[in-house]
């Protein structure tokens, strides 16, 4: 039987959700699950692909949605009685009554931007509230708004990647109010996903800046620079903003060039990662690999303030440090590498774990 993507969503909603649940427990069929889990999948990426194409629909899931809340681009973030961070997600109704009692117009909850959905389908927003009395709202809500260059850090899980992405939405929108064409307004859609340009109707989406990150090894050792505005004792992989027209290979065998002299023999994808600092970037992650013969750093010293090759066992003590440290300061002499939350610790962690298996 063929369903329209409508027809999914209702076929797939809370009510279906619950029965698929239901004869997950009763069969433990892993096949029945899967087939479950890629429907489910499928409905809420359609039903996320309407909420951007019809305002009306958009206006009606905020609606019944639920909010991330930010104060001038901080996450507000609440903390357990065991001290875990977590990022609340509001009920619209809650914000709407937060901004009531605030003296506000509910209006303001219009400009939130969709940032994805539920399991159960329930949208969700982020919006920021840097208008309001900052006091105010933490009280009203029992949280505290934290700058996202820490809030990112302290959040485990999906939570990281979803604060950043709202935070990138609402920055995105705050600075392209304008055509840099024409210099005339720009107009948004309800979720926030697309601008307009109210004179010539030109669209602008957000964007990201490609960027490789890239661990190079001679097989033995691997190398980790730092910049001298990395905290002390801060090391990581070496990265670089593409070039325009550089395919992601180019863009990483020119930037190791740069920034160390050396010359890439070969590469491996890794993954991915979108990384919000300073501005929204996609982070492109592969290992590389150079000839043991011809591993001498030659630093370009405009950029870095060192580079050096680790062995395994110096990789493993660094990736037990905590980190950050406290105060982002590590003992003197110290190496450690960024926390698990950025694409370079899983670099590392991956070439660590197929050194000590080879
Ligand atoms: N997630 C992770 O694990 C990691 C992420 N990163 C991120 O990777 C990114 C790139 O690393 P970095 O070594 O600094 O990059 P680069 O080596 O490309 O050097 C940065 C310089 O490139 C210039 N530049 C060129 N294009 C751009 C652009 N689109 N946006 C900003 N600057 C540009 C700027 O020079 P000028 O100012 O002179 O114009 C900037 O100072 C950074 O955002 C960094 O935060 C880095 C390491 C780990
Ligand atoms: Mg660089």
């Amino acid at each position: 039987m063929y369903f329209t993507p409508s027809a999914w969503r209702g076929r797939c909603g809370k009510v279906q959700l619950l029965l698929c649940s239901r004869r997950i427990e009763a069969t433990a069929d892993l096949r029945w699950r899967r087939w479950c889990c890629t429907v489910c999948y499928v409905s809420r990426i359609r039903y996320l692909m309407r909420l951007k194409e019809d305002d009306e629909a958009c206006r009606g899931a905020l609606q019944s949605g639920s909010v991330l809340l930010y104060h001038k681009l901080a996450p507000l973030l609440r903390q357990t009685e065991r001290g875990i961070y977590q990022l609340p997600l509001l009920q619209a109704t809650d914000v709407k009554g937060i901004l009531g009692k605030l003296g506000k117009d509910e209006e303001l909850l219009n400009t939130s931007v969709l940032v994805g959905c539920s399991e159960s389908e329930v949208a969700q927003f982020s919006l920021d509230v840097g208008s309001l009395e900052k006091a105010a709202v933490e009280e009203m809500c029992g949280g505290v708004f934290i700058d996202l260059r820490k809030a990112f850090f302290l959040l485990k899980g999906p939570d990281a990647p979803l604060v950043a992405k709202g935070q990138a939405l609402i920055r995105w929108h705050q600075t392209h109010g304008y055509c840099s064409a024409t210099g005339q307004p720009t107009e948004r859609n309800q979720a926030g996903s697309q601008r307009v340009c109210l004179k010539t109707g030109a669209t602008y989406y957000p964007q990201m800046a490609p960027v490789v990150i890239v661990l190079v090894s001679d097989g033995r050792r691997c190398l980790l620079a730092r910049q001298s505005t990395f905290p002390p004792g801060m090391y990581s992989a070496l990265a670089g903003f593409c070039d325009m027209g550089e395919t992601t290979g180019e863009a990483l065998r020119r930037e190791v060039a740069e920034e160390v002299g050396l010359e890439v023999e070969s590469l491996q994808y890794s993954g991915s990662q979108h990384w919000p600092f300073p501005q929204s970037s996609f982070m492109v992650a592969c290992h590389a690999t150079v000839s043991p013969d011809n591993a001498e750093i030659n630093l370009s010293g405009a950029e870095l303030e060192d580079a050096r090759w680790f062995t395994r066992e110096e990789i493993e003590e660094s990736l037990k440090r905590k980190v950050p440290p406290r105060n982002l300061m590590g003992e003197p002499g110290e190496v450690w590498v960024p926390p698990s939350s950025a694409i370079a610790n899983k670099l590392i962690r991956e070439w660590a774990n197929q050194q000590r298996k080879s």
